[in-house]
């Protein structure tokens, strides 16, 4: 038909739509329909659809018959079509283009000529209509071919300009990640040349501030021992001074004793002589009255013989009466002699009298006689001999005085020199200070741009990385997949050195050949590295939860392959999680300079069989279960969790010791102590920054997944089947998640598991970073499960994830 059209009005042919390659059509957008609509073509100009609009004008234009249909046979429809009107020949017989090629003409029999070339017209417009009606179907859709080629071409094109763009990106990036990671180096090199600086000049420092503090001691005890001697000189004075006092006195009141007691002698010998004068007067008086008691008892004699002789003789009687007479004047005159006398020795009695009165008063005043007084002298002598000692005393002590005087200046020269060595070690110590200072702000603006260089790098590495770790074979256990064919070998060179990794499958028979597979991370570390060198790669990104970032952390594997040794390590080689502790808390100190301050709450639980359990507290009350809430500010909660205020660092190896004893530990064919559960370590870090009024809300997840074998090599049942179920479909989830958050995916299934659940405000949030280490054993009959194991590595290191931001409020 379309051939007939073509011999009797000539169509411009449509131009052939181009051979597209297949990748370029498997890759067109499926958009495009509005183009076609338009009726334009890819390149502006006018397109098929122009010269389908051409060729309907052409054909208009030819000449056409008019003839009216004639009749037909009764089973014909009625011919009323005209040549272009396809549309009025099917609204009017109801035939497809299809049918009206088929129909067969059936003329009345009794048709004349006339009119079967009638109804033959009649067919014949028919005919043309569907003909014209199905070469611009070819048309239309030659001309869509054409315009989808072109469109395809173009967008090829455009595809190819893209991808240059991309490569050329690619290749900035690449180079801004050298420059990032060179700028880091040379950071970290200056940082580290900073810290020794700083290092150096703290030992300095501690080293001028012991001599300070020895100066300062040295001139504190020499100040003390100058007070000390000032004291003793000042005491020794003093008494000194109080000795020469009682000296004083005591030489004075032995000179009083002394006058006193030569007053006394002189007074005493006066009252002696005066006794013995009186004495002897008395005994001269005594003899004198009995001498004249003799006179007048002769006279008395006398007289009695004078009187007898009287009676004898008168004359003689009257010379004897007048010499009588005169004796009588005798004997008065002796006798006012005697009373003289005896007047005189009253008198020196009285005298004696009152010198006896006077000794007694004496005695009775000074209580002392003469063996007082000899005692007194004794006391005097004992007195002076003291004196002399106390005079010798006082020469030592003086002497004593200026050693110590002596002293005391030496020690206030030393004094003096201490503080003008101590003025110095203060200049010294002040000048360290102020470059210790300024050492300081330099590592806090090395600090701030090791934190920029990293968050840039961890930027341009994507936030979600992993690192493989495979860990030493255990005794008797085959590693190699043929004689000298590791199964799990590392490139020691070239572009792979520390990232690549080769697993050797063993033949699957005899006969067969081993298949290698090789895979590339983010980090891959040989059996022989160390805990420290792994925490090394990964400490970064422990810092980031002090600056505000979700860190997740976990390790992923078969069991036995080495994920709690990883997480948790041992006493003797501590894992990640111990290690990532002792960061946060010296880091924390670190960073107290700069004026933050941090509160940390550590909380543990498990994830067992998709419930979950409390692994420092006593779980939820009977009845009830844990629930997991996310809010924008309270962050991830569960609710009956115990947190643990963390913010003494000596609580954490209790806590994780506390945990590991309550996690469920199972055994299977796999691992005499396979860990049942995840476990699942959350730290939540608050940080406020006093001088600048910032704060930081960071929260550090790290997590020992369970085992991930499959079913059938863990020859499990019963329970231990269920528990394996749900740790694989929990896994599982974990790989969805990922995958999603990979391919941005409007919907991410985080509530499939609950540990996705849990970790949703950690995995792939705005201010997320994660890191999966991913274990290996490098056993043979691991070999199968080591494939899946970094197959699933492989995927989630394809993911990547949005740029992370850090949780940081400014502002009080
Ligand atoms: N890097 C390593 N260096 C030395 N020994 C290791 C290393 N990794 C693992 N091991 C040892 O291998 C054994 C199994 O490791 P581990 O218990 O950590 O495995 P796992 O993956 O946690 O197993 P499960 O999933 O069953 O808990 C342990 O005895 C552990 O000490």
């Amino acid at each position: 038909m379309a051939e007939t059209r073509r011999t009797r009005i000539p169509r411009p042919a449509a131009p052939a739509p181009k051979p597209q390659p297949l990748a370029e059509q498997e890759n067109l957008p499926v958009a495009g329909g509005r183009m076609k609509r338009k009726g334009v073509s890819p390149n502006g100009k006018s397109g098929p659809l122009a010269k389908r609009t051409t060729a309907t004008a052409l054909t208009t234009a030819a000449p056409r018959s008019a003839a009216a249909a004639a009749p037909v046979s009764a089973s014909a429809p009625a011919s009323a079509g005209d040549d272009g009107a396809w549309e009025a020949v099917a609204a009017e017989t109801g035939w497809t283009p299809a049918d009206c090629l088929g129909h067969k003409l059936a003329f009345a029999k009794r048709a004349d000529a006339k009119a079967k070339v009638e109804v033959l017209a009649a067919h014949v417009k028919r005919l043309r209509a569907a003909g014209w009606h199905l070469l611009d179907a070819r048309d239309r859709t030659a001309a869509e071919a054409a315009e989808t080629g072109a469109r395809a071409a173009a967008e090829a094109a455009g595809r190819r300009e893209d991808r240059e763009a991309a490569d050329a990106a690619l290749q900035e990036v690449q180079a801004q990640l050298g420059a990032a990671t060179a700028a880091a180096a040379q950071t970290d090199k200056a940082l580290a040349e900073q810290r020794a600086q700083v290092e150096r000049l703290q030992s300095e420092l501690a080293g001028a501030r012991d001599s300070l503090r020895q100066a300062q001691e040295a001139e504190r005890s020499a100040a003390a021992e100058g007070q000390r001697l000032r004291e003793q000189a000042e005491e020794l004075q003093a008494q000194g001074k109080a000795l020469s006092e009682m000296q004083q006195q005591a030489q004075k009141y032995n000179a009083q004793l002394q006058e006193y007691n030569a007053r006394m002698q002189k007074e005493l010998q006066s009252a002696n002589e005066a006794l013995a004068r009186t004495q002897a007067e008395k005994a001269a008086l005594a003899e004198e009255c009995a001498a004249l008691k003799g006179r007048v008892t002769a006279l008395e004699e006398q007289l009695a013989g004078v009187a007898a002789a009287s009676s004898s003789t008168e004359a003689a009687r009257a010379s004897a009466l007048e010499h009588a007479s005169r004796l009588r004047g005798e004997v008065v005159a002796a006798l006012a002699e005697r009373n003289t006398a005896n007047a005189e020795a009253a008198r020196l009695r009285g005298e004696l009298e009152a010198a006896r009165k006077e000794v007694k008063r004496f005695r009775e005043a000074t209580g002392k006689d003469v063996g007082a007084l000899e005692a007194e002298k004794t006391a005097r002598g004992a007195l002076e001999l003291r004196t002399r000692a106390q005079a010798e005393l006082n020469s030592n002590l003086h002497e004593q005085v200026i050693l110590l005087r002596e002293q005391k200046e030496l020690s206030e020269a030393r004094a003096e020199k201490s503080t003008a060595e101590v003025k110095k070690l203060t200049a010294k110590v002040k000048k360290l200070e102020k470059e210790l200072a300024e050492a300081e702000r330099k590592v806090v603006e090395g600090e701030a741009v090791r934190k920029r260089l990293h968050n840039t790098i961890q930027e341009l590495k994507g936030n979600i990385r992993v690192f493989a770790r495979v860990r030493p074979p255990a005794a008797g256990e085959a590693a190699e997949a043929a004689p000298g064919a590791p199964v799990l070998s590392f490139p020691a060179a070239g572009e792979l050195a520390g990232r690549g990794l080769e697993l050797q499958q063993p033949a699957a028979g005899k006969g067969g050949d081993a298949q290698a597979h090789s895979f590339a991370f983010d980090k891959v570390f040989a059996p022989q590295a160390s805990q420290g060198e792994v925490f090394e790669e990964i400490s970064q990104l422990v810092q980031s939860a002090l600056d505000g970032y979700k860190v997740c952390i976990f390790a992923y594997g078969q069991t036995g392959s080495g994920k709690t040794h990883t997480m948790m390590g041992s006493p003797e080689e501590p894992g990640m999680i111990p290690r990532a502790m002792d960061q946060v808390f010296a880091t924390a100190r670190e960073l107290a300079a700069q004026g933050w301050r941090y509160e940390m709450r550590a909380a543990m639980l498990e994830v067992y069989n998709e419930e979950l359990r409390d692994l420092l507290g006593k779980g939820p009350p009977a009845g009830k279960k844990h629930a997991i809430s996310h809010d924008d500010k309270a962050g991830t909660t569960v609710s009956f969790l115990e947190y643990v205020d963390v913010s003494q660092p000596e609580r954490v190896a209790s806590l994780l010791e506390r945990a590991m004893r309550q996690r469920s530990v199972g055994a299977t064919a796999m691992n005499e102590q396979s860990s049942r559960s995840h476990m699942v370590f959350m730290l939540h870090i608050d940080g406020a920054n006093e001088g600048t009024g910032q704060k930081a809300k960071g929260l550090l997840n790290l997590i020992d997944l369970a085992g991930s074998e499959r079913l059938s090599r863990s020859a499990v049942t019963g329970d231990r089947l269920k528990e394996t179920q749900a740790i694989n479909k929990s896994l599982a989830a974990l790989g969805d998640v990922i995958a999603a958050l990979g391919n941005k995916e409007a919907h991410v299934p985080y509530r499939n598991s609950k540990l996705t659940h849990l970790l949703q405000s950690s995995l792939g949030g705005a201010s997320s970073k994660t890191l999966m280490f991913v274990n290996l054993s490098p056993s043979l009959e691991s070999a199968q499960e080591s494939l899946c194991s970094l197959r699933f590595a492989a995927k989630v290191n394809a993911c990547e994830i949005g740029t992370a931001k850090r949780q940081v409020t400014t502002g009080r």
